[in-house]
């Protein structure tokens, strides 16, 4: 018999360690893996280079009607083309995360998302990262994960990885950043940062990414032999 391919969605708050599990989870499942964020980044970079008003609703969505964003997955990882441009660091830089928040809470960028979104993981094993897979994107997906952690924790990482890669960093900014994120992404009107009611919560902040890891393959398990 074919082995059933299931939809993964993993939501949660900004530098949860969600993308770090869902990558491995995919690599072992031999499934697609998709970072939604790393699409509304893209746009937000864009809108950037182009002088384009990140809370002007028509001009963003404009903007991405005619816009291309390609996830392709490498030996890297997972590689950001925008327009044929590869945008993969430049995405994750200050100001795309000061703004990324405002674009994404436009309800037509949303829309438009979340049918390239869809058409991304149709028919196919998938492990999607985001704020709204499990309640919006993918309501159908067979395992969803809630991660969390502290802000202190999340931010602490951040930081880490910013120093182990060169980036210059500042705590105490970065903690303001990840929490103003938050806030935009918890508060906004079209599909805010929420627990589906039927998401497994885990929280992350004394776990090692191993553990995580395991802990989300558990649950694909549980999915799995329910189906027996
Ligand atoms: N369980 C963990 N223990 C320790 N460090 C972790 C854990 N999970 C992730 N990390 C580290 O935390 C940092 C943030 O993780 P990651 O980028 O995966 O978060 P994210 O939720 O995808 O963030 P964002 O929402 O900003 O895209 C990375 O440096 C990652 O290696
Ligand atoms: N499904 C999603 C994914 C992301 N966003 C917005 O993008 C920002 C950046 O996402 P990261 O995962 O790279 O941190 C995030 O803060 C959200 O504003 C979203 O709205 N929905």
């Amino acid at each position: 018999m074919q082995e059933e391919h299931i939809a993964i969605a993993i939501d949660g708050p900004a530098a949860a360690g969600k993308s770090t599990v869902a990558k491995i989870v995919a690599e072992k499942l031999n499934y697609i893996y998709v970072d939604t964020g790393a699409m509304y980044r893209a746009l937000t970079l864009k809108a950037l280079n182009d002088g384009v008003d990140p809370s002007d609703e028509a001009a963003v969505i404009n903007l991405l009607l005619e816009t291309n964003i390609e996830l392709a997955n490498d030996s890297t990882g997972q590689r950001v083309i925008l327009d044929g441009k590869d945008v993969t660091e430049e995405i994750r830089y200050q100001p795309v995360s000061a703004n990324v928040s405002y674009i994404a809470k436009l309800t037509a960028v949303r829309q438009e998302m979340l049918k390239r979104q869809r058409e991304l993981a149709k028919d196919r094993g998938v492990v999607m990262d985001g704020r709204d897979i499990g309640t919006h994107v993918l309501p159908g997906a067979q395992v969803k994960i809630f991660l969390v952690a502290s802000v202190d924790e999340r931010a602490k990482r951040r930081h880490d990885e910013n120093i182990a890669k060169g980036i210059p960093s500042d705590l105490d900014q970065l903690k303001a950043e990840i929490e103003k994120r938050d806030e935009i992404d918890t508060n906004r009107e079209t599909a805010p940062l929420v627990k589906a009611d039927d998401a497994v919560e885990l929280d992350t902040t004394s776990l090692s990414i191993h553990e995580v890891v395991h802990s989300i393959l558990q649950e694909v398990e549980k999915y799995k032999n329910k189906q027996n």
